[in-house]
């Protein structure tokens, strides 16, 4: 556990040290913070960085809600109750998923700057790699609670800010998320930690008793009145009476660390029999039993026999939606010539069992539009699997894809398990980043889209699959075929069509689709400011949609009722004009003065065009010449 640095001199000193000559005193700060520090300068982090806004869209973030279900369910009544207890404090409580992204915060953010307010909202990512040393991030890498106060975060803009996390942790002793109050370095955080410690406990808690997993639990602890409350140990078995879970109190009482857990039964932990606890609990028509462990130390013990509920999806490479439809080809087609003749092609070879490539830059909208053509094909009855190439882990790609038998390998849930090609059977597969699939497994994958049947792992015997194929790249895969990367054979199965999206800046409908983003934000007709809408034209956009939609739900969240204007534009919004405006020579800028500009905008009535016109220099030199001068 840390030891944080009470004397707040101490710790600038600390930091001053260890930023002008890369070493920490003894004791200057506590060994987590150090690490962490660490690896901020050996990823190449600056203490002035200013940080990317990276909020998920409102798709992205139920997406991620939707896939940690059981999470946000048990946590937030916690979250509820914990608000209760720190109203009175100017604190937000966030939580989020494994990889620190918030699912959901709630309290009061007054306090924080607008930046700041923005970073604490649904959506944003508190990664360490992007924030530097913080609560969140630092605690999901080193599996423990952290509190970063003030100066201990390594970016100066964070410094503001004083937070408590601490990890959260299923049932099979995986982090699942971290529970975090956030709140101003001025505060007093005496017992903060503490209460967030308690609260995710609690969570912890309830997820395991919500969780599908195992026949019966057993709730135990040295009191009987401790039963059912935070600090009861809970052991979750088989029917088998195999351990398959146990809560951290449970472990802490009976002096283990847990690394595999499949190993143990009911009889290694207890010096009883369950089915004779159970009668014995019947019987006695009383809850709670004596109970003795395997070490003779005197517990107390209740049972109870589990109603399995239904399993929550927590797959992070997969995503499969089953029931909500983002959008139909038609709701696509919103003005664009490129787009209008994409979905005509597609209108043409859909259901005739020809594979569709979809490519495009990152950002462009090749899943939505992917989903488009399963809601409109004849599969649409039948499941959506998408599966992102890049993204699954090395070592299981192949047991991801095929499935595996019963006992196929160590560790290998013991009933077996169906891959993605099998689960797409009568429905639509989606392979995302297909041009990162390693060369090995695309030999395989060949051989399955050419018979149309799996072989598990472990398995002798196939299994016929049939569904449709739709792919997507934003890398050149002709390329990659010529410079040897991709396999030329799978290329020509993967591309029977191959449709190319258009990027946001090559596109005619920017109005259309800010006012379809504003629709899916609950935010139809929000007014945005006419010099906003020309700036977004002239905006290179290189996250296209994604940041198109990155960037409105940034400026709705910032600009409450009044309507969007250049101040609710984020700083990187900004820093990507700047990386796109070499073309104006030096000479015309710096003679570029606040007078001359204010001049032209007078003369041409604020049209940015003519004024930019006037000047010599591009729409974008000149927005960005005027924020850089506060004209903005
Ligand atoms: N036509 C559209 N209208 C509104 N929003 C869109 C549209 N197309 C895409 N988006 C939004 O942009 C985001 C990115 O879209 P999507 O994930 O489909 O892009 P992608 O090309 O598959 O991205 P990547 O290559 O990074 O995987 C999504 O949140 C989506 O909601």
């Amino acid at each position: 556990m840390q030891n944080p640095a009470h004397d707040y001199s101490q710790l600038l000193h600390a930091r001053n040290e260890f930023l002008a000559r890369g070493v920490v005193e003894n004791g200057g700060v506590s060994e987590e913070i150090e690490r962490s520090w660490r690896r901020c300068v050996e990823n190449g982090m600056e203490v002035g960085a200013q940080v990317r806004t990276e909020i998920l869209t409102r798709q992205e973030l139920l997406v991620k809600q939707e896939a940690n279900q059981l999470l946000l369910s048990q946590a937030r009544p916690e979250m509820e109750s914990l608000n209760e207890q720190i109203s009175h404090t100017r604190s937000v409580i966030v939580l989020t998923d494994a990889q620190g992204f918030i699912l959901h915060s709630q309290g009061n953010s007054e306090f924080l700057d607008d930046a700041q307010r923005v970073a604490l909202i649904p959506g944003s990512s508190w990664q360490e790699s992007l924030r530097g040393t913080n609560a969140i991030g630092t605690a999901l890498i080193e599996r423990a609670a952290m509190m970063v106060q003030g100066a201990e975060h390594f970016l100066e803009r964070n410094q503001v800010l004083a937070c408590s996390a601490v990890p959260i942790l299923s049932a099979r002793n995986q982090v699942m998320g971290t529970l975090d109050v956030s709140t101003d370095a001025s505060m007093s955080q005496q017992h903060t930690l503490a209460l967030v410690r308690m609260s995710a406990q609690m969570i912890e808690n309830r997820l395991f008793t919500a969780s599908n997993e195992g026949a019966y639990s057993l709730h135990f602890h040295a009191r009987p009145e401790f039963i059912g409350t935070l600090w009861e140990g809970i052991a979750i078995f088989d029917e088998h009476h195999r351990l398959v879970a146990l809560n951290r109190s449970g472990q802490f009482q009976l002096g283990m660390v847990l690394d595999d857990i499949d190993n143990l039964a009911f009889s290694d932990l207890f010096a009883a029999r369950p089915e004779t606890l159970m009668q014995a609990q019947q019987a006695a028509k009383s809850l709670i039993t004596p109970l003795y462990t395997a070490h003779e130390a005197r517990l107390y013990a209740r049972v109870e026999i589990r109603q399995p509920v239904a399993a929550q999806p927590t797959d992070v490479n997969t995503i499969s939606i089953s029931k909500r439809c983002p959008a139909s080809l038609n709701m696509l087609n919103t003005g664009d010539p490129r787009i209008a003749r994409a979905i005509s092609q597609v209108e043409l070879v859909i259901n005739q069992d020809i594979p569709i490539l979809i490519e495009g830059e990152t950002g462009a909208g090749k899943e939505l539009f992917a989903r488009a053509i399963h809601e409109a094909s004849d599969c649409s009855q039948g499941p959506w699997i998408a599966v992102n190439c890049a993204a699954l882990p090395e070592g299981l790609i192949e047991s991801e894809l095929f499935g595996y038998e019963e006992g196929a390998f160590t560790g290998a849930r013991r009933k077996g398990s169906p891959g993605k090609l099998e689960q797409a059977d009568g429905g639509t597969l989606f392979l995302d980043e297909i041009g990162d699939m390693p060369l090995a497994l695309q030999a395989r994958l060949l051989r399955v889209l050419q018979e149309r049947s799996v072989t598990p792992l472990g398995s002798t015997k196939s299994k016929p699959v049939n569904f449709a194929l739709l792919s997507a790249t934003n890398q050149k895969l002709r390329e990659k075929v010529e410079s040897g990367e991709f396999r030329r054979d799978l290329y020509y199965r993967l591309n029977g069509l191959t449709i190319t999206l258009p990027a946001l800046r090559q596109r005619q409908d920017l109005q259309a689709l800010v006012d379809t983003i504003l629709q899916t934000e609950n935010a139809t007709g929000k007014a945005i400011d006419a010099d906003v809408m020309e700036l977004f034209k002239a905006h290179p956009w290189p996250g296209n949609m994604r940041q198109l939609h990155n960037v409105l739900r940034t400026a709705l969240a910032l600009s409450g009722k009044a309507p969007i204007s250049m101040m609710h534009l984020t700083q990187d919004f900004f820093d990507d004009m700047e990386n796109t405006g070499a073309e104006d020579n030096d000479l015309s800028l710096n003679s570029l003065t606040a007078e001359a500009i204010k001049a032209a905008m007078q003369a041409h009535r604020g049209n940015i065009s003519a004024v930019a016109r006037q000047l010599g220099i591009s729409r974008n030199t000149l927005y960005r010449r005027m924020h850089a001068m506060n004209m903005l």
